[in-house]
């Protein structure tokens, strides 16, 4: 059962927090929506969107600016939180790149992480479930996309279910955390030391295997610090996409950094990409 926390009306539409108990997290997790107005009327496509590290499903819900454009294109948002809380789980407050904040969107195997961390089950499978059960949506029309951490959710989540996915975008994701410092603590964390099993979260390893069946849209800034520290490699994820011949657009912008100014700068060019598949 979801628990409403709070809701206000924008652009004709409703933004929502709720907080529900999760059976995949094993505890509470908490998600935010935008019900456009075109959802007073007729059942409306839903377009997930994955924060990145130190993220709740406050940040892009409050500065993204993406209500007015989806209030435009009759899309819902749905923004789920990026870990567990409060779980007990010692260490877990300890680092903002690992543990609150910070699942990876993974299904973690590591105790004691694998009690509560199930991100990506809980992005694929139980959130959609709640969504469909609770709000006018056509379930058969999902699109995906993300920021970072949750660029790397997005681009995972669609490329193995591209049934469920048809539309998805990132902004300045991590595109290869198998190799960089960011992705290889988390999954060590999560997921052992087997870097075998790695791979089915790095989504450049798994393009080569699992083609998208539209095109791929990811902007990058080029003065993002992080994408200098090496965190986000999106070369390497297109020269994955040109080896197998995914169509990918990726667009490098001069002068951005890795903040939400960027992400509000491209948001109604995202939402509407995704529109135009979903409708
Ligand atoms: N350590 C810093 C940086 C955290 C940060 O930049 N987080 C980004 C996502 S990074 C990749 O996943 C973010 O979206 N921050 C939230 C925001 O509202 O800008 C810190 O702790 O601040």
């Amino acid at each position: 059962m979801l628990e409403l926390v709070s809701e206000s009306i924008c652009f004709g539409g409703k933004v929502s927090f709720y907080r529900h108990s999760s059976k995949t997290c094993n505890g509470e997790m908490k998600f935010a929506v935008y019900e456009p107005p075109q959802a007073q009327k007729h059942p409306v496509p839903i377009l997930y969107f994955l924060s990145g590290l130190t993220c709740s499903e406050e940040n892009f819900t409050v500065k993204a600016g993406a209500q007015r454009v989806a209030a435009e294109c009759g899309i819902m948002l749905v923004v789920p939180d990026t870990s567990p809380r409060h779980t007990g789980i010692p260490g877990e407050e300890h680092d903002w790149d690992f543990g609150s904040g910070a699942g990876f969107y993974v299904d973690a195997t590591v105790d004691p992480w694998k009690q509560r961390y199930q991100m990506y089950s809980y992005v694929v499978d139980e959130l959609p479930g709640l969504i469909a059960a609770n709000f006018a949506v056509n379930p058969e029309k999902q699109g995906i996309f993300g920021h970072s951490m949750g660029g790397h959710g997005a681009l995972v989540c669609a490329l193995r279910n591209g049934d469920r996915y048809a539309s998805v975008s990132a902004f300045a994701p991590i595109c290869a955390p198998t190799s960089c410092s960011w992705g290889e603590k988390a999954f060590r964390g999560y997921l052992g030391e087997n870097r075998g099993l790695w791979r089915a979260y790095d989504a450049t390893e798994l393009v080569l295997e699992n083609r998208h069946d539209r095109p791929i849209l990811i902007d990058q800034g080029l003065a993002d610090p992080f994408l200098a520290q090496g965190q986000l490699q999106p070369e390497k994820f297109r020269e994955a996409c040109d080896r197998v011949g995914q169509p990918l657009t990726l667009r490098m912008h001069p002068g951005y950094d890795h903040s939400y100014y960027f992400i509000a700068t491209f948001i109604e060019e995202h939402v509407k990409f995704h529109a135009e598949v979903l409708y």
